[in-house]
């Protein structure tokens, strides 16, 4: 675009804090530097309990003062869409990402409604394409996304008449009945039309999923009679070629499965995405590209001209490598039973971020420039970018590939096809699955591999290279997804997440050696380091909920006495951290109910750190020493298909904790027993004599009954039925656990 500068599209503003709020964080920091001062002085005189404490509370003032750090300067950044439509001729042309793996644990629905919001977005038609992957090479995905296609003919138009807001019909005709503003003569109408038809959608693909209406394989659907979802061939279709590019028609629309082979490592989400470049790179090449999961529908239709005020907005474009909208989740149960705690992520921790290189990149929700995907740092950008670097070596070896990569690194005028068809052998080459053998893909361009989170590598690489990246929060939000449904997914979920932002640590990738050698921002780089230590907590954690029970089993103490006025600054800073949170909480209109939630099983909760957290580091400890490998477990979605369901779906026990024989509830469990242990010991008077007056006190006790609130959900599993019980295998092997444990600590801490 010519001079978007001379119209205001995007401004920068820094966010105030609250003061209160402030006040609490700076008070939270002194008390901290208070109990590990008076710990390090009286070292000495105590032996091993003592410094294991002052070890874990070094961690946690450590992880505090992260945090302080990353949320110090929030800013917001205010778009104005208006302003850039007076240029609507000039507006670039953006590719749009939708990746799904599995039709069972992503119902097609789902995809299917997110690709019609996508579809229905307000930007010129034909500049946009939309790609789908499906990395469980499903028919079924196919067939839904061709009649979604004829669906979108009537949608399309039909949410652009009438200003509809929630463009995925799913939603639409959940949330929205009749709005009586709309008197508009033949609104009623067609409405009512738009529903029969969207009714006659999903019953189709109800009927096909439930195999009613068998796919005929040996027409369209022949490229997938008889294959593994494991080991295939690519398939592409172009579902809709928009061959008249008017401006108000339907975006392109392309199905692509990449090849997969047993012998080849196929990256899960970051290799899909990595295909799909190339895919759409060798197709329409738009300059831009959006990603979004499966079921990450457009709850904004002007998400892609917020996006691009803040991509062409700026002077500069290393502003903005990429254009980040914070995650945000539909239908959340009610006081958020997974203490997922979105609104604090949303007020804090992304405009944190923001404030300094810029927010992560979450893997969802997100514009790139294909440049900076293609590898592009800012030197080559200011300096010369040589020929050189656009090889085979590169890019693999489809010239036409290459071509393409010039004009989006060169910024040269972009190929437009008469028809995507002619692209379409090309495409099956480049989407090969041996296409990236001896190339920089996943390394230095594209996606980047070694992590099963690779979204926070992937744009943690783009940091390190000297980018900023923007955060995009319009109103009404512009994504919204699901979040997981059941305890069981949650725990995956984060187990995964883990998993993977460990596999970054302790990696030549971690970003230390990007603040060190590259070009990864000092406080970006704690910031990072932030989100990348979650899974180390599980060791502290562990160790600061034994000492209770450790020092009460053998009557000694890692709390200074009753009788020492320091045993005050102990308690000063458990009260504030919990009520500091608990105000948040508060000031934002959410429920003490939420905020017990996000206390017992948030992802920073104890319960977290000792099941996902501690799986994980154990997880990524077998990849380190070659034992085993890391794999990415997809989520499953839960589908709501109609308006009518949603209430009786509704279930009391929705977030209730639930249990199965997995190992990953055993510390957990064995963790309560020890502590119900150490209680009745104390209650009872069986403890060993102390030595001296050093024996456990009233800190250990309240610790101790601290932890057992922490597993509440534990203990409720203890007396629940069916699922909602730790089943009986747990109970064993978590009993013999704790038994192991006690008969290892010393019986006389004197001896
Ligand atoms: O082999 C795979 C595995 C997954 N996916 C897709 O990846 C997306 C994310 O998977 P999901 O199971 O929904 O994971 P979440 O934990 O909800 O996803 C978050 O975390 C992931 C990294 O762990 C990121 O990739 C996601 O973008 C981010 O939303 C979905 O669209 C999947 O279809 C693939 O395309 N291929
Ligand atoms: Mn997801």
């Amino acid at each position: 675009m010519e001079n978007p500068q001379s119209l205001l599209l995007c401004e920068k503003t820094a966010l105030k804090i609250n003061a209160l709020q402030k006040t609490l964080e700076i008070a939270i920091l002194f008390l901290f530097v208070f109990v590990l001062v008076y710990r390090l002085l009286s070292l000495r005189d105590h032996g091993f309990v003592w410094l294991l404490a002052f070890a874990c509370e070094s961690w946690f003032a450590f992880n505090w003062v992260l945090i302080l750090i990353t949320q110090w300067t929030p800013v917001e950044y205010k778009t104005n869409p208006h302003n850039l439509l007076q240029h609507v001729s000039e507006l670039p042309p953006v590719d749009m990402f939708v990746t799904t793996a599995d039709a069972k644990l992503e119902p097609p629905i789902i995809t299917v409604n997110t690709v019609l919001s996508l579809l229905a977005v307000d930007y010129p038609t034909h500049k946009l394409a939309c790609y789908v992957s499906d990395d469980g090479c499903s028919p079924l995905t196919l067939y839904t996304l061709i009649e979604a296609s004829k669906f979108a003919k009537l949608w399309v138009p039909f949410c652009k008449k009438y200003h509809v807001q929630v463009r995925a019909p799913f939603r639409y005709f959940s949330n929205n009945p009749i709005l009586s503003s709309y008197n508009l003569s033949g609104f009623h109408q067609e409405w009512t039309k738009m529903k029969d038809e969207y009714e006659k959608l999903c019953k189709k693909i109800e009927d096909a999923v439930r195999n009613l209406a068998p796919l005929d394989f040996s027409r369209d659907y022949v490229d997938f009679a008889r294959i593994d979802s494991r080991n295939h061939p690519t398939i592409i279709k172009v579902i809709w070629d928009a061959k008249e590019r008017i401006s108000n028609g339907l975006p392109h629309l392309v199905y692509v499965t990449r090849e997969k082979r047993p012998n080849h490592s196929h990256h899960y989400k970051a290799g899909a995405m990595n295909a799909l470049t190339r895919v759409s790179g060798v197709m329409t090449n738009a300059p831009f590209m959006l990603n979004v999961d499966c079921d990450m529908y457009a709850n904004n239709p002007k998400i892609v001209l917020h996006a691009m005020c803040l991509l062409l907005g700026f002077k500069h474009e290393k502003e903005g490598a990429f254009v980040q909208f914070p995650q945000m989740f539909y239908d959340t149960l009610e006081d958020d039973p997974f203490g997922s705690n979105v609104v604090e992520a949303v007020k804090k921790i992304w405009p944190g971020l923001a404030g300094i290189q810029g927010p992560i990149y979450a893997g969802t929700g997100c514009f790139h420039r294909r440049k900076v995907i293609y590898g592009l740092s800012l030197t080559d950008n200011e300096g010369n970018l040589t020929s050189e670097r656009l090889n085979e070596e590169c890019f693999g070896n489809s010239p036409e590939l290459i071509r393409s990569a010039t004009q989006i690194l060169l910024e040269e005028n972009i190929d437009q096809l008469d028809d995507l068809s002619c692209a379409v052998e090309i495409a099956y080459q480049v989407a090969g699955s041996e296409y990236e053998d001896d190339t920089l893909w996943g390394k230095k361009v594209g996606w980047v591999y070694g992590s099963v989170s690779e979204d926070v590598l992937t744009g943690m690489k783009i940091h390190a290279r000297g980018w900023k990246s923007i955060l995009c929060t319009p109103e009404p939000p512009g994504f919204l997804g699901t979040g997981p449904s059941t305890t069981h997914v949650m725990l995956i979920q984060r187990k995964r997440w883990i998993t993977g932002l460990l596999e970054i640590l302790f990696s030549k990738n971690c970003p230390i050696f990007a603040t060190l050698y590259a070009k990864l921002e000092f406080r970006q780089c704690l910031a990072y380091l932030r989100i990348l230590i979650w899974g180390l907590l599980s060791v502290p954690d562990l160790c600061y909920a034994l000492l209770p029970a450790y020092c009460i089993i053998t009557n000694s103490h890692f709390l200074p006495k009753i009788e020492e006025p320091t045993l005050i600054i102990f308690a000063a800073l458990f009260l504030i951290k919990h009520l500091y949170t608990l105000h948040s909480y508060l000031d934002s209109g959410r429920s003490i109910r939420a905020w017990w939630n996000q206390l017992t099983v948030g992802p920073w909760s104890k319960i977290t750190t000792l099941t996902a957290s501690l799986f994980g580091l154990v997880t990524v400890v077998f990849k380190l020493l070659g034992i085993s490998e890391v794999i990415f477990e997809v989520t499953q979605k839960e589908q709501y298909s109609s308006s009518s369901d949603q209430e009786a779906t509704y279930d009391a026990n929705a977030g209730r904790f639930t249990f199965d024989g997995s190992t990953i509830f055993v510390p957990a469990t064995a963790l309560l027993f020890l502590q119900f242990t150490a209680l009745v010991t104390a209650a009872l008077g069986l403890q060993p004599p102390a030595l001296g007056v050093n024996g456990a006190g009233i800190g250990e006790m309240m610790c101790s009954v601290w932890v057992v609130l922490c597993f509440w959900p534990f203990v409720k599993g203890l007396f629940g039925k069916g699922k909602y019980g730790i089943p009986m295998v747990t109970i064993v092997k978590s009993a013999v656990l704790a038994l192991l444990f006690m008969h290892s600590c010393p019986k006389n801490i004197t001896s």
